[in-house]
């Protein structure tokens, strides 16, 4: 018989078997942060620490349990009493104070403390009793449940529970079950073990097979009615079932696993990120709920898809889970409909046939870049190059640049649709390519201003050059972006060159 209750109790252990994983050590007052976020967000077990281990764990423990307001806050221990009293010296102040204890049962682990298996049922029964006296509520663990024999896990469970224990976890230490057998072991417990119906059985997954939540939510299924979580899935090795994978997996497919739990999901991003600060773990792009891509869409058939229904690409809404909304973000695999809804967003209301030029350029600018950022799209927008009526326009540009030698340019221009060829030297390879537009269109402008900068962060980021010429007391501006810095000097050179040539015939005396 499986547990007819349908409410999931969420136990998280990301500030003791999360901070287990090498390198993701928190500071004290970190641990305080994160703890006070899981009791806001509805956490029902806050698995603070190992008191024993360090003078450092135990007074986080303690000032969690003073401070916590709605979670049990629960501490861990060996099978010995010092662990025992010192983990429930450091619950103590909680409103609900949990111990939990554990030992190998294993054959492996049953080997490092050396003990037969008579010897380690009676280690349960006596360090089980011993914390029972000492607090309601006991959590017992068999480390390396999925590796112990069923009629040895049954009968030290049987003696756990008799002992006073009110929650069996069942830890998969090492990752190596799968989720049918995670279900099935479980669904052997219940059936199997007397008094198993008094308490509540809880899994404890691991990651190492890439199967954690899968095993989580299948016990479940089976009757455990706790999840053993860390947000964004820290802990040792390949870490622990993720608590926003389990949560929201439960919310989003609720058709076919009706279990409710009490998180308040809207808080899963926020807390995703501070752990990710605080531990020092990012979190990769493509994580399941959290990671920066789960709820974006860069490519045109899903991001049309998604301007059209959101639901067409996502099966839960970001807002779900505290994320402001769905991103678009532009890249080369991106189409006119996502083009068209950012120029909107970003003020630009564009015809058909703009929105095809843009739409041109844009493809050319997504094949240099990952990432096609706001900005870069405003600089298309106001670039001031490329007008098909302009007489001077820029074909193509080669420059030689950097050692000792002078740098040189080989520039390929058109002026009113004639084309020229030159090749000159310069103090750098901008002096070079300016050379090459003076070689081919003389002119006693004088330039006033050359300025460069940056449109978004990275190597591959847009430069926008802005040039002011001055021209018998008459100024003329020209501007262009582009990846390539000296492509966009020689167009922004150019375009004021052009704002010039229409500046000089519209200020020409008649019939001149
Ligand atoms: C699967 C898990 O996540 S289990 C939790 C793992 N987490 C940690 O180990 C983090 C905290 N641990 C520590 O700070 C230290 O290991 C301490 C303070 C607990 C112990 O430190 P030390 O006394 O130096 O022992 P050490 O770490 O070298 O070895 C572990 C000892 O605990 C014993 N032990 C391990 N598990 C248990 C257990 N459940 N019950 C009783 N004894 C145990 C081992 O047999 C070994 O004993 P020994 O020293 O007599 O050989
Ligand atoms: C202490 C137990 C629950 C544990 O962390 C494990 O077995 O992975």
């Amino acid at each position: 018989m499986t547990n007819p209750s349908d409410h999931v109790l969420i136990f998280d252990t990301t500030l003791r078997d999360g901070e287990q994983s090498p390198g993701a050590t928190m500071t004290h007052d970190e641990k305080l942060e994160i703890a006070e976020m899981l009791d806001e967000m509805g956490v029902d077990i806050i698995e603070a620490g190992f008191p024993i281990a360090s003078e450092g764990d135990f007074a986080a423990v303690s000032e969690i349990a003073e401070r916590s307001q709605n979670s049990v806050i629960c501490g861990l221990s060996r099978a010995n009493f010092k662990d025992i009293d010192r983990c429930a010296e450091a619950v103590r102040k909680a409103a609900k104070p949990r111990i939990h204890t554990f030992i190998g049962t294993s054959p492996l682990h049953r080997a490092i403390p050396d003990l037969t298996m008579d010897e380690m049922a009676d280690l349960i029964h006596e360090t089980v009793s011993h914390a029972r006296n000492l607090v309601d509520d006991v959590q017992w663990s068999p480390m390396d449940a999925t590796r112990t024999e069923h009629d040895y896990l049954c009968r030290v469970i049987e003696i756990a529970i008799k002992a006073g224990a009110t929650t069996i976890n069942i830890p998969d230490t090492v990752g190596y079950t799968a989720p049918r057998e995670s279900a099935d072991l479980i669904r052997m417990l219940i059936e199997r073990v007397p008094g198993a119906d008094e308490i509540v059985f809880a899994t404890h997954c691991h990651n190492d097979l890439g199967m954690a939540t899968a095993n989580a939510l299948a016990a479940v299924e089976a009757g455990a009615r706790q999840i053993e979580c860390t947000i964004n899935g820290l802990g040792e090795r390949a870490g622990n079932t993720a608590l926003e994978e389990v949560v929201m997996a439960l919310k989003v497919r609720n058709d076919i696993m009706p279990f409710q739990t009490q998180i308040d999901t809207t808080k899963i991003m926020n807390i995703s990120r501070r752990v990710a600060q605080v531990s020092g773990f990012a979190v990769q792009y493509n994580k399941a709920i959290v990671g920066k891509n789960a709820f974006a869409h860069e490519s045109g058939i899903h991001q049309d898809g998604m301007l059209k229904n959101p639901e067409n690409f996502e099966i839960m809404r970001p807002e779900d889970i505290g994320l402001a909304g769905t991103s678009l973000p532009l890249g080369k695999h991106s189409g006119r409909a996502a083009l068209k809804a950012k120029l909107n967003d970003l003020g630009f209301d564009v015809g058909d046939n703009q929105l095809k030029d843009v739409f041109v350029r844009f493809k050319e600018l997504a094949d240099t870049k990952k990432e096609v950022f706001d900005e870069d799209i405003v600089a298309l927008m106001t670039d001031g190059t490329d007008d098909a009526n302009d007489q001077l326009q820029v074909k193509s540009l080669r420059v030689i640049a950097g050692g000792e030698e002078k740098n040189t340019a080989d520039l390929t221009m058109t002026v009113n649709g004639v084309e020229h060829k030159v090749t000159s030297e310069g103090d750098g390879p901008v002096d070079a390519a300016f050379n090459c537009v003076k070689m081919i269109f003389p002119h006693e402008a004088r330039l006033q201003l050359y300025q460069v900068h940056a449109v978004t962060e990275g190597t591959d980021a847009q430069a926008t050059v802005s040039v002011r010429m001055e021209e018998n007391g008459k100024i003329v501006t020209g501007q262009s972006s582009h990846t390539d810095t000296i492509l966009a000097s020689v167009r922004a050179y150019v375009n004021a060159l052009n704002n010039l040539i229409t500046r000089r015939e519209k200020t020409k005396p008649e019939g001149v």
